[in-house]
């Protein structure tokens, strides 16, 4: 199976259960796996048929930093509805990581696999 990667994008959002979190941005780091046939890109190095990773990156980004979460579970389902629904993504990983959340982790997070 192809896909196009994302690791690493950084997203900075108000996150988090208490009401701390609530008055503070923190930053989220996502890690994503997208099934996406890139043979038809590839065939006539075709820009129009790949999934551009800058501009899913960019909508990713406007989606999560609008409002307030609590979850990064919501973030992770949010993700994979848009990659899904907008993208047209046939098969999505998402892992969605909080460093710092505990601070005797590197970071913690979640990781789900969604499906059209
Ligand atoms: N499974 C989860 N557990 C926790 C979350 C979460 O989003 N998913 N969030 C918190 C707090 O917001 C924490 O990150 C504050 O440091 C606790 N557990």
């Amino acid at each position: 199976m192809d896909k196009v990667l994302i690791q690493g994008l950084q997203i900075e959002t108000i996150i988090g259960i208490y009401e701390w979190e609530k008055k503070l941005h923190q930053t989220l780091s996502l890690d994503l796996e997208m099934a996406w046939d890139n043979r038809a890109a590839a065939e006539h190095d075709d820009y129009s048929k790949a999934l551009c990773y800058e501009t899913v990156s960019r909508r990713l980004t406007q989606l999560i930093s609008e409002k307030p979460i609590e979850l990064i579970e919501t973030v992770a389902e949010r993700v994979a509805t848009c990659l899904l629904d907008e993208f047209q993504v046939p098969w999505v990983r998402v892992r969605v990581m909080k460093p710092g959340a505990v601070p005797a982790a590197n970071a913690v997070g979640v990781e789900i696999e969604r499906s059209r």
